[in-house]
C-alpha cells in the first residue's frame, strides 16, 4: 500500500502531533530558539511527480545537518570516491554529532563519517571553488536543482546567529587543521559551512529532495541523472548508518529508511526506488531529531510498508 491522498497524511500528522509537546526546539543556536515547537508537517513525493502534503506544510525550516547529505554529494562529484574517503571514514560512531571525542582517540585523526559534524566540516572543505562565494552558489544552485526551485535561498539571521556562537565547530576545524585533514582558513569554513547549514526549504522541498536520492539520483520531472547513481547509493547507506546520530540503529528498527535528520527539526527520508519524504516538526529529543517526527515516520512505516529491511 501507498499514500494516495494528502487526507490519509493529515490524519497521522494529528495523531502525531501530541508528541511535539515531548521535546524541546534546539537551545544552542540562538535564532533557532525562536522555532515554534507545535508546528508539525509532513510530504511525500513520488518519481511520477506526484506530491501528497499535511499538517504546516508551507513552514519554512533550515537544512542544519540535512546538508550533510548534499554536501557529500557534490564533494564526492567535485573530488571523486578515493579523494573524499582519503580524509573521512564510512563508520558509525555512536557518539552525539558534535563530540570531539573520537578525533583524539582514534589514529590516525580521521572524522569517523560525513554525517558528524567533524566528518561534515572535512566534506564542506572540499567543496571546489575558487572562494567561499563561488563555493556556496555552487552548493545553492546544487539544491536548486534537487528541489527544482530557483528561488531557494538562505537564512542570513540563522547563518549569522550559528557563525557568532559556534566555538564547538570551530575547536573541530582546528583539531582537524592540526591533523592535517583541512588546511583552508577556519573563519572562511565556517562561514561556508553556516550558509550551508541554513539553507531554507519545506517539507516539499525536502520530500522532492529525497525522492532523487530514492530514485538513485535521477530527476523526477526531467530524467536528468543529477547525481550519479553510485554517489546516490553512498549516500544512502550513510542515512542508514548514520543519518539519524547516536540514533540511528534505533531508528533502522523502527523506521527502516534510509534519512537524515537536523537540528532544526527536519527529516528528509529517501525510500528506494519508491519516494522522497520531508518532515518538519522543532521539537526534538535529547538525540537531536525530531520527536513528532519519528513518531510520524514510524507510523507512515507500519502503514505504507516501508521498511528496508
Ligand atoms: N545536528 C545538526 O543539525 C547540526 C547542524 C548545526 N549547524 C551544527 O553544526 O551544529
Amino acid at each position: 500500500m501507498q499514500c494516495e491522498s494528502s487526507q490519509d497524511l493529515k490524519n497521522l500528522v494529528d495523531e502525531a502531533r501530541i508528541y511535539t509537546k515531548e521535546g524541546q526546539v534546539a537551545q544552542y543556536i540562538p535564532a533557532l530558539r525562536e522555532a515554534d515547537p507545535d508546528k508539525l508537517a509532513v510530504a511525500v513525493y513520488y518519481p511520477n511527480g506526484n506530491c501528497y502534503a499535511a499538517g504546516d506544510v508551507k513552514h519554512k525550516m533550515t537544512l542544519q545537518s540535512i546538508s550533510k547529505v548534499i554536501s557529500l554529494a557534490l564533494a564526492l562529484m567535485d573530488r571523486g570516491e578515493g579523494f573524499v574517503f582519503d580524509y573521512v571514514g564510512k563508520e558509525p560512531t555512536g557518539d552525539p554529532f558534535n563530540s570531539v571525542i573520537k578525533l583524539e582517540t582514534i589514529s590516525p585523526s580521521k572524522p569517523l563519517n560525513p554525517m558528524i559534524n567533524a566528518g561534515a566540516l572535512a566534506v564542506t572543505h572540499m567543496l571546489m571553488g575558487s572562494s567561499v562565494e563561488e563555493r556556496f552558489t555552487r552548493l545553492l544552485d546544487f539544491v536548486k536543482e534537487l528541489t527544482d526551485k530557483p528561488t531557494i535561498t538562505y537564512n542570513k539571521e540563522i547563518a549569522q546567529s550559528e557563525f557568532e556562537t559556534a566555538e564547538l565547530n570551530r575547536a573541530l576545524c582546528y583539531f582537524l587543521k592540526q591533523h592535517g585533514v583541512i588546511n583552508e582558513d577556519v573563519e572562511e569554513l565556517m562561514e561556508l559551512y553556516t550558509k550551508q547549514c541554513a539553507i531554507e526549504v519545506d517539507s516539499v522541498d525536502l520530500a522532492r529532495i529525497g525522492c532523487v536520492f530514492a530514485m538513485n539520483g535521477v530527476d523526477p520531472r526531467t530524467g536528468k541523472q543529477i547525481i550519479p547513481a553510485n554517489i546516490a547509493r553512498i549516500c544512502k547507506t550513510f542515512m542508514v548508518t548514520c543519518g539519524m546520530y547516536n540514533a540511528s540503529g534505533e531508528f533502522a528498527i523502527d523506521v527502516g529508511i534510509p534519512a537524515k535528520s537536523g537540528v532544526s527539526g527536519g527529516v528528509m527520508g529517501a525510500v528506494p526506488n519508491r519516494c522522497g519524504i520531508g518532515i518538519y516538526g522543532a521539537a526534538l529529543d535529547d538525540k537531536g531529531n525530531s520527536v513528532a517526527g519519528l513518531k510520524l515516520l514510524e507510523m507512515m512505516s507500519r502503514k505504507y510498508a516501508l521498511s528496508m529491511f
